[in-house]
């Protein structure tokens, strides 16, 4: 299912064209047959015969793309010279780099730098290793590790393919909360030899997010890095979408009034995400949740190969039905996807209860085209920045991890998790709630700061923060 991909799909198109031939019109026009959209125009260079120009189109797809280029590779008088991708452009050479915070001038810095003076500082750290904190990057730094398995919903594209999401990552840590944070992505699918190889890293880190690392080896990859590390270490697809998503809900179920505690939700992907998001659902007081996965919904009585799933349907499911997502989800106040493209039919959201609130998470592809769905919900959200109400983990990760970093956490727990979904809803005032406005914007300064203050709270309150530091304490 192909979704309009907005601004994530631009091409550039470099065209020569003679003037005594063709006018830009005519050009303007071709584009638009071809069902393109102009956003830029540069002049190249134009002489009085010729005239070489940029034109930025938005486009829905690749295939349509090639419509568009096709097209004018066909109207008389223009020359394709080239044909450019934006998003392609901004990675090349990948996007993040190192930079230093001093400047090596001198011999004498680079003694103090480097060896021999480096020498002091190594022996005071070797002395004392929580000097690591204040002398090296370890207090500002997060490791953001994947094997590539589960990476977005493209699934298992193995780790080279997986760098430009953790490079993605990165660049969002440090924007939006001044974290320094390494994309990491191994070679190796083995639980045993991540669980070893991220303990081996850890001494340069102050954190671990750990990303699109597919059920069910992520959950014995995160307990197993919690009880032997003693930094925070954050699945980011399931803890920073639990608690994402519980902000969303916690918004929307106030546009709709209704009440947490009578909500019947239906939930897809009871993978990664999925657990972690029905497990938030529950400890915030839902009652009434069913999980669907590519068999159906999932209930007692069964024995699964996947032992989180026997749990999964002793904690969910109350009135343990069976049966496909379109049986289960008659009377359904709720839709959570987190699971696969396009599942999610229009027959299915009209028999769903009265104002029905539909979050269609799976990237880059939602569950339901957002566009289509619109006239049947009453809120409608996705994971992509490309249409209202972005419920996606970025909302989270920064702003919990510069929380753990700065109070100098053990841990990131559960308090702290629902500290900062509830800080994340509370971005949003009550005069600016509305059905295309239940979350705030990445953008939104404001978010990664009540994130980070609601999380140094929770975390003195539970024991779980180092530093003493009497600004961070919870008063
Ligand atoms: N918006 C956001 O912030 C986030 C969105 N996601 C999206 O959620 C999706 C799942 O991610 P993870 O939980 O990390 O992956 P995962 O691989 O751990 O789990 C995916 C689950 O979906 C199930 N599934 C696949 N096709 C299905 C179908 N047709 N019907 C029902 N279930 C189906 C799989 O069997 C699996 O249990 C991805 O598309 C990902 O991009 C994940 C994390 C954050
Ligand atoms: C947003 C994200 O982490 C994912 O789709 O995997
Ligand atoms: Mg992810």
């Amino acid at each position: 299912m192909a979704i309009p991909s907005g601004a994530s799909m631009h091409i550039t198109i470099r065209i020569q064209f003679a003037k005594n031939l063709v006018s830009f019109g005519d050009i303007a026009t071709a584009i638009g047959q071809a069902g393109g959209d102009i956003v830029g125009i540069d002049v190249i260079s134009s002489t009085k015969t010729h005239t070489v120009r940029d034109i930025t189109v938005s486009v829905f797809d690749t295939k349509h793309a090639d419509l568009v280029t096709d097209t004018l590779r066909k109207t008389h008088g223009v020359k394709l010279i080239n044909v450019s991708d934006r998003t392609f452009l901004m990675h090349i050479g990948g996007k993040i780099e190192t930079k230093s915070k001093i400047p090596i001038k001198t011999r004498d810095d680079l003694s103090r730098v480097y060896t021999p003076g480096v020498a002091r500082v190594c022996s005071a750290i070797a002395d004392d290793p929580s000097k690591a904190y204040s002398l090296t990057i370890k207090r500002n730094t997060v490791a953001v590790v994947s094997d590539g398995t589960a990476v977005l919903g493209l699934g298992d594209i193995g780790p080279y393919a997986a760098m430009p999401v953790m490079e993605g990552k990165a660049m969002l840590f440090k924007q939006l909360a001044d974290v320094d944070a390494f994309p990491i992505c191994l070679d190796t699918k083995d639980t045993e030899e991540i669980i070893q190889i991220v303990k081996a890293i850890a001494p340069a880190f102050g954190g671990i997010n750990l990303e699109d690392i597919s059920a069910p080896r992520c959950f014995e990859i995160e307990e197993r890095l919690k009880q032997e590390l003693d930094i925070p270490v954050f699945h980011d697809d399931q803890h920073g979408t639990a608690v994402v998503l519980l902000a969303g809900l916690l918004n929307a179920l106030k546009i709709v009034d209704k009440k947490l505690q009578n909500i019947k939700v239906v939930l897809t992907g009871i993978g990664a995400a999925g657990i972690a998001c029905t497990k938030i659902l529950l400890a915030a007081g839902v009652k009434n949740i069913i999980g669907v996965d590519r068999h159906g919904a999932i209930h007692r009585g069964v024995e699964y190969d996947n032992p989180y799933w026997n749990e999964y349907a002793q904690l969910t499911n109350p009135e343990n039905v069976s049966g496909t997502l379109s049986d289960v989800i008659e009377g359904a106040d709720v839709f959570i996807g987190v699971s696969a493209p396009g599942i999610l039919q229009i027959e299915d959201v009209q028999k769903m209860a009265q104002d029905p609130i539909v979050f269609a998470m799976a990237n880059p592809i939602p569950e339901i085209d957002p566009e289509l769905a619109e006239p049947y919900v009453r809120v409608m959200a996705t994971g992509r920045s490309d249409y209202p109400n972005q419920i996606n983990n970025v909302l989270c990760f920064p702003g919990i991890f510069r929380g753990a970093l700065d109070c100098r956490a053990i841990e990131i727990n559960e308090e702290m998790k629902l500290a900062a979904a509830e800080a994340i809803a509370s971005v949003v005032t009550e005069e600016e709630l509305n059905e295309t406005y239940i979350i705030p914007s990445v953008f939104n300064s404001k978010v990664a700061e009540k994130v980070r203050e609601a999380v140094i709270k929770a975390a003195y309150r539970t024991g779980v923060a180092r530093k003493e530091d009497i600004m961070f304490k919870a008063e």
